[in-house]
């Protein structure tokens, strides 16, 4: 059974097909079928895309006859291009291992929606720990520039890299910066630094000779002690250990500790006047920075460039101005560049700009730790639930980070408190989750991925079942005409797929905008992602409930249908009469049929 809808549209004709005639856009182009059941969607406009006078009209005629035959089409006045490879090995199609064995043995409905993000530290940077995430069911590594040598990074790269061709994953690599935030040093080497309360110690911008002096901790802001006052309060980590500033001599500041606790190589700082956060230097540094003494920022871009890494995450991003700033950058850098750009959310600046920083990126992350040192921890949930929300309503992925599973770094089993924080993330129907010190330089990394993965399993189970997720409102965010109908089709097919109780969405994607439009619907069933490219692929691997796959597809959607469907029975990942409705954004159409 198969019933196609079909939208004409300029957009139709556009893609690769400039050497075909122009058809003329201000006629019917009915589409017919072979069968007794016509259904034709007619999209009218005025010749011109671009003319500021079109008129789009859309009219269904049904010729009535039962749901229930198969129906195929040719579209008649309208002259379809020929069909178009876009790879040479038409006849293969990549699907990692990990994804192939789950949808094989828990089917489609009870596959992972919530995508995994893990942290590479020393853990995790060996190839057999790669594979073990990987196999866990990583679906991005995150290298962070504030730890580690460019050496080291460059290495887990080239692991992820062999990785993927190797054993056919699609792990994609997330590079972090290291922002303009104030920091410790290394500890010289030591794995951390007990201040005990009452404790004496000394912050300073003066670089130590090793072994470092006791109780003495180095600075990465030169202004620091300029900045900083008697009788501030320095909070580490956010409040993990906390400090009264006593005396300045010179460079070095004398605290004394009021609140004792571990501290960890290069953990962040902040201090606290009179009850406020003192954003002097956020205030004053621009949030991509080259600093003197610690890695800089643009060379760090530089570097992911260079790597082609997937996604380049900005910390402590003020405003929407930096996320343009650094994409015309990266533009003019790569030529054919699909580095997505993911806005850190951590500063009282960027809650400020929330939505302008949000549109200008590619994606935003909830970054807990630091958010939680700058504004008062009891305002986080709050503010997760805001962030993740507009992200949705402006289609753009969001990863929620930090101390998901905190206890799971020295523990094999995670506390209750973090089973329902992890929960709750997943209710909120975020993109994805984060794993940070837990896989960096945990003892249990593998096990920490695991609990991220089955809660979340659980969750969107639940609430699929007990239909309880609220009704979100999606505001159009389409730009052009055929925006509004690619995205009208999205929401017409994920609602469709649920009323139907559909097997999969099917989304034949070049350039992955059409699968993010049904992944924001949050559909009841996962969606199958089919796209030309390795990148675009690894992109989707980020969003909500998209199962990418490449594969060569043409202009066709008869044909690519029945080579994805020979193609993914042949591996037994589907099988006759399936329910799958598939969309497509090279000829806007929906269509609802079971695999034959
Ligand atoms: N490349 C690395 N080399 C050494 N240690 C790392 C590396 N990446 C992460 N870590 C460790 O894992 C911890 C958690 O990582 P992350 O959350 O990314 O950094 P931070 O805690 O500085 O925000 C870090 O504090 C650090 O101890
Ligand atoms: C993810 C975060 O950033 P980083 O780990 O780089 O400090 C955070 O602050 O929560
Ligand atoms: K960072
Ligand atoms: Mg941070």
């Amino acid at each position: 059974m198969s019933h196609s809808l079909h939208f004409f549209t300029p957009s139709n004709l556009s893609a690769p097909k400039q050497s075909l005639p122009k058809p003329s856009y201000n006629r019917w182009f009915p589409v017919t079928s072979l069968s007794p059941k016509l259904i034709s969607i007619k999209a009218s406009t005025s010749a011109d895309p671009n003319s500021s006078t079109t008129s789009p009209q859309v009219l269904i005629s049904d010729n009535g006859t039962g749901a229930g035959e198969i129906l195929s089409f040719t579209p008649q006045e309208y002259d379809t291009p020929p069909s178009q490879s876009f790879l040479s090995d038409s006849s293969s199609i990549d699907v990692d291992a990990v994804t192939e064995v789950e949808l094989k043995e828990n089917g489609f409905r009870s596959t992972r929606r919530t995508k995994m993000v893990c942290t590479i530290g020393p853990a995790t940077c060996g190839f057999e720990e790669l594979e073990a995430l990987a196999v866990g069911g990583m679906n991005v590594a995150r290298i962070n520039m504030c730890h580690g040598t460019r050496e080291w990074h460059t290495r887990v790269i080239e692991r992820v890299r062999r990785l993927n061709e190797e054993k056919g994953f699609a792990v994609a690599i997330m590079m972090d910066t290291e922002g303009s935030e104030i920091h410790m040093g290394d500890l010289g080497g030591a794995s951390s630094a007990k201040a005990e309360d009452g404790e004496i110690w000394t912050f300073s911008v003066r670089a130590f000779d090793l072994p470092r002096p006791e109780r003495t901790i180095n600075v990465n802001y030169d202004g620091f002690a300029e900045d900083v006052k008697v009788g501030d309060e320095l909070l580490v980590d956010g409040g993990m250990v906390r400090f009264d500033v006593i005396e300045k001599i010179g460079p070095d500041v004398k605290c004394r500790c009021t609140d004792p606790g571990l501290m960890l190589p290069r953990a962040n700082l902040t201090f606290w006047r009179d009850g406020s956060l003192v954003r002097e230097r956020n205030a004053m540094l621009p949030t991509i920075s080259s600093k003197k003494n610690c890695s800089l920022d643009w060379l760090d871009i530089d570097f992911g460039i260079a790597e082609g890494v997937d996604f380049i995450a900005i910390s402590f991003v003020k405003s929407a101005e930096v996320i343009n700033h650094l994409k015309s950058y990266i533009a003019a850098r790569s030529r054919d560049s699909d580095i997505a750009v993911i806005a850190k959310i951590e500063s009282i600046d960027s809650l400020k700009n929330l939505e302008e920083i949000v549109q200008a990126s590619d994606g935003a992350m909830v970054a807990r730790g630091d958010l939680g040192a700058q504004i008062p921890l009891e305002q986080v949930p709050s503010a997760q639930q805001k962030i993740v929300q507009i992200c949705r309503q402006l289609n753009k992925p969001v990863i929620v980070a930090s101390q998901l599973l905190e206890s799971m770094i020295e523990y094999p089993t995670p506390t209750r408190a973090e089973v329902a924080d992890v929960s709750e993330a997943v209710r909120q129907r975020a993109d994805a989750l984060m794993l940070s010190g837990e896989s960096a330089m945990g003892q249990y990394p593998d096990k920490a991925l695991a609990v991220l993965r089955s809660v979340s399993v659980r969750i969107e189970k639940w609430w699929r079942e007990e239909k309880r997720y609220e009704a979100m409102e999606l505001p159009a965010v389409g730009s052009s005409f055929s925006d509004s109908i690619s995205e009208e089709i999205c929401s017409s097919a994920a609602k469709m797929a649920n009323n139907l109780g559909v097997d999969a969405l099917f989304v034949y994607t070049k350039t992955g905008h059409m699968a993010s439009l049904l992944s924001r619907c949050r559909p009841d069933c996962p969606i199958f992602a089919f796209t030309s490219t390795k990148s675009v692929r690894r992109r989707l691997n980020l969003q909500w409930g998209l199962i990418p796959f490449r594969v060569s597809f043409s202009d066709d959607m008869e044909s690519n249908l029945n080579k994805t469907f020979s193609l993914l029975k042949a591996r037994g990942m589907i099988k006759s009469g399936d329910l799958v409705i598939a969309v497509s954004d090279m000829l806007q159409s929906i269509q609802v049929m079971n695999v034959p």
